[in-house]
């Protein structure tokens, strides 16, 4: 086990060059960070950076997106770089908002495009991205 901050990194097919891009750029600053990503994305970044400590899941129409999405529920996800494609229609769009909706839910810092990776990635917070606890206040209605 390592206590180094766990980031996950997905793109869709239009937007996987640009996030290979930025892994290539960025990969040192990326380094601090155990990754997760996505399997397509993963594997894509693996070919670019193999050297990264990146774990690949399933690919997102098969369950990837909800593998991400329990890992956030389970407190054990520091941050989520998203390089989503809103001009596509997905067949997996319901797991992609529940992706979205529980980084909302527990204040996972969450970049959505390449401009606010970038921002996110030299914030002062690099080594531990999550502000506020694992576990959200939910008032149940009775
Ligand atoms: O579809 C995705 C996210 O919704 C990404 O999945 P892949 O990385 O497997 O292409």
């Amino acid at each position: 086990m390592t206590d180094r901050p766990v980031l996950a990194l997905v793109a869709h097919d239009a937007k996987k060059d640009a996030m290979v891009a930025f892994v290539r750029r960025n990969a040192e600053k990326l380094s601090v960070f155990r990754l997760v990503a996505t399997g397509t994305t993963g594997g894509r970044i693996l070919d670019a950076c193999p050297e990264l400590n990146l774990m690949q899941l399933k690919s997102g129409p098969l369950g990837g997106d909800q593998q991400i999405g329990a890992m956030i529920a389970e407190g054990r996800l520091d941050g989520l770089f998203f390089f989503a494609d809103p001009l596509s229609p997905m067949p997996h769009d319901v797991d992609v908002k529940a992706l979205m909706r529980l980084a909302l839910v527990y204040d996972i810092p969450m970049a959505l495009n390449l401009s606010t990776a970038e921002i996110l990635l030299r914030s002062a917070r690099l080594t531990g991205l999550r502000t506020t606890s694992a576990t959200p206040e939910i008032s149940v209605p009775r």
